[in-house]
């Protein structure tokens, strides 16, 4: 019995070696540990000693002072008796026997006992679950709430163990085998963040590691302040993330052997930090805050591997931004509920101040153009394709990120055209900051259509949003000689069915004295949300999807296209009608001001050959979550303008963004033939393909709603 007992302290005494752990630090809890588990070695030794080497970070600093002194001086509590050493004999004695770190044992050790997280995760995969991960980390503690994900403690931990070198042991990026527990704990290999922390995270990326290896990035900043009594005093933060998503951020403080005398309150460290970089760096405004630091860290970890173009490529996909891959295709489950899965995910448990990291396995998301935008646009737009083994044909399109004129339309911007009283030739900076709303507020009754942060105002939208879809009468013009009409055969005056009169939104220009930064100025900047393309599962072929959630009122993008005259559309359909046409868009928002308008006045945008990602949203009867807002930018007169998608509500990340394209499924003369409807949305205006009239849906619609 003894010998086995001095055969685990040795092994013990090898394992916590290899951590860098000294013997004083470790022995008091061991011993403890004896005691508590009634000698119960099994327990002690799970997971390569993961409960001894926890409870030795749990100990706190009066319990481990005591208990050292305890490790100093003979130990009561266990005498040494023959042939039974005690454990202070047996440590002394394993320290002159063994080499001092033996990094190799933690990794095979972990290799074999592989952590509780990667042993549900494999469960979850069997099942067909995704795996899952959250971790939510609030001011002063934190703890994961997701049952199914494994125990993660996000610590902001005191690192006095390993200080107990007296802050003699420089400590360098990664040389610590402490850190290496850490870091295979989270599925981090050695090699890993070796070569991550020697090259860079896109190098270990682009080593080929074996597709299960966890990605980590790590870094040691020791500063070259001084505590009060000249210990260096330095701090070390790791990244460490696992295959299955979870991803810890550990933050080491430390300030040698000293003990804190006061242990400062993490939300005033966090305010502190705050105000510091506001003072410290002229681009931080006001509204800087860690916490949004960290989350946008989780939601960005969950949009790489999402979208591995992203910064920080996905290793799935190392040299994704060189060729267009097709990748096999793993997956068990459809995006359909995939999609679901993760907007569960993102939309469950999160509160203000915790952060949420969810993804999904991406080994079924197959890259397919790393940035259809070919870098035109500020941010990448991939476009991916997660389902398994679907057939569809690459959109054969050249991406533009602004409309361009096919031929006759005429589209005339001069700045001799815009007077200078409706301009803001004298405002500087940002309009939106002057407590006098300045002459571009006046299309849109005195006031800006934006908020500051960017947004449609609330009840600007919710004009917007009335008038598209519970129109009154008064909102319809109805031409005399419609440019549509004319454009078809069988040409009839008073045919026309009618335009929607809509509400613009007015932005400053170049004869605007502000800024680009100015707040009125936002769908001229382009793109800025992240954005996918990808296969839809329900037969609409491609869809857009977001990969952050979006606030109600954001922009997402333009309608870009060719700006076409109306015969010049009506001729081209003519000419290649079965080819498969995005939706054409008429750009007859003000059509009413003119009583006659000219061919070469009505215009619409074509985006079947050139355009941009609005080119792939799908359309939604009724209920979509995106709405288009006629906004005038360089042209005062509202025969071309530009067409803005702004969300209704509330996008979660990975949602398809949708919009309704207005079709009237029973017009059979629309120069463009309506597609059958999968839009499966209750108040779906193609019912059975038949295809009611848009003015009876609406009616069916509000009925619908109404009871
Ligand atoms: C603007 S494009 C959208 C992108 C398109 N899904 C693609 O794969 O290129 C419009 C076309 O998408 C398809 N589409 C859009 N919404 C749809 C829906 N609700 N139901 C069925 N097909 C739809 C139709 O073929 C339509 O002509």
């Amino acid at each position: 019995m003894s010998r086995q007992r001095n055969l685990e302290i040795l092994k013990a005494c090898s394992a916590m070696k290899d951590l860098g752990i000294k013997s004083e630090t470790f022995k008091p809890v061991l011993k403890r540990l004896l005691n508590l588990y009634d000698n119960n070695w099994e327990l002690i030794k799970e997971d390569n000693y993961r409960t001894l080497v926890d409870a030795i970070f749990e100990t706190d600093e009066e319990k481990e002072k005591d208990e050292n002194k305890l490790a100093v001086c003979n130990d009561p509590l266990d005498p040494p008796l023959k042939n039974h050493h005690s454990i202070d004999q047996l440590v002394v004695e394993h320290d002159r026997l063994e080499p001092p770190f033996k990094k190799h044992h933690v990794m095979e050790a972990e290799d074999k006992a592989s952590p509780t997280m990667d042993r549900m995760d494999m469960q979850g995969m069997r099942h067909g679950v995704i795996p899952q991960s959250s971790f939510s980390l609030q001011s002063g503690a934190s703890i994961i709430q997701n049952p199914r994900a494994p125990k993660i403690e996000a610590s902001s931990s005191s690192a006095c163990d390993r200080s107990r070198n007296n802050g003699k042991d420089p400590i360098t990026i990664s040389s610590s085998p402490m850190d290496q527990h850490m870091a295979t704990r989270w599925g981090a290999s050695t090699e890993a963040r070796q070569v991550s922390n020697v090259k860079g995270v896109d190098d270990f990326i682009d080593n080929g590691h074996a597709e299960n290896s966890p990605v980590t990035a790590s870094g040691t900043r020791v500063t070259t302040a001084a505590s009060d009594s000249g210990t260096p005093i330095s701090s070390t933060y790791e990244l460490a993330s696992s295959a299955c998503g979870l991803v810890k951020v550990d933050l080491k403080c430390n300030r040698g052997c000293e003990q804190l005398k006061v242990e400062p309150i993490l939300d005033s460290v966090i305010t502190f930090v705050e105000s510091k970089y506001r003072h410290l760096y002229d681009n931080v405004g006001p509204k800087f805050s860690l916490h949004e630091c960290l989350k946008e860290l989780c939601q960005s970890y969950v949009q790489c591997v999402a979208d591995p173009t992203g910064h920080f490529p996905s290793r799935r996909h190392p040299r994704a931004h060189l060729n267009p891959i097709r990748q096999p295709n793993n997956g068990s489950l459809r995006s359909g509920h995939k999609e679901q899965h993760v907007k569960k995910l993102m939309s469950s448990g999160s509160v203000s101040s915790s952060f949420v990291a969810s993804h999904q396995q991406p080994a079924s998301l197959s890259l397919l153009i790393p940035d259809i935008s070919k870098e035109t646009e500020a941010v990448r737009i991939s476009l991916v394709d997660d389902l398994s083994g679907e057939k569809e044909p690459l959109p054969n399109f050249a991406y533009i990120p602004r409309n361009l004129v096919y031929q006759s339309a005429y589209v005339h911007v001069a700045l001799a055209r815009i007077a200078d009283e409706d301009c803001c030739y004298g405002c500087r900076g940002d309009c939106l900051s002057s407590t006098v709303p300045c002459a571009c507020a006046r299309d849109t009754g005195g006031e800006f259509a934006y908020t500051p942060d960017g947004l449609v105002k609330e009840e600007f939208l919710r004009k917007c949003i009335l008038m598209n879809e519970e129109p009154q009468k008064d909102h319809y013009y109805f031409c005399q000689d419609c440019p549509l009409e004319r454009a078809k055969k069988n040409y009839r005056p008073k045919n026309c069915k009618g335009h929607l009169i809509r509400r613009f939104i007015k932005e400053c220009w170049r004869k605007c004295g502000c800024n680009m930064s100015c707040g009125n100025r936002v769908v001229q900047r382009g793109i800025s949300r992240k954005l996918q393309v990808f296969l839809t599962s329900d037969g609409k072929g491609w869809g857009v999807r977001t990969l952050e959630e979006l606030p109600k009122g954001a922009f997402v993008c333009e309608y870009v296209g060719e700006v076409l005259t109306n015969l010049e559309l009506f001729e081209r359909n003519k000419q290649n009608s079965k080819d498969r046409h995005t939706y054409p868009v008429l750009l007859d928002a003000d059509w009413g001001s003119e009583s006659v308008l000219k061919d070469e006045d009505a215009l619409c945008l074509d985006a079947t050959h050139f355009g941009n990602v609005a080119r792939f949203i799908n359309h939604r009867c009724c209920d979509a979550n995106l709405i288009e807002i006629p906004v005038e930018v360089e042209n005062p007169d509202h025969h071309y303008y530009h067409l803005a998608f702004f969300t209704k509500k509330k996008v979660d990340a990975f949602e398809e963004l949708t919009w309704d394209y207005q079709i009237d499924f029973a017009d059979h003369n629309h120069p463009v033939k309506a597609f059958k409807c999968c839009c499966r949305s209750k108040s779906c205006r193609d019912r059975k393909g038949k295809g009611l009239k848009l003015s009876e849906e609406r009616e069916a619609a509000t009925l619908d709603f109404l009871h």
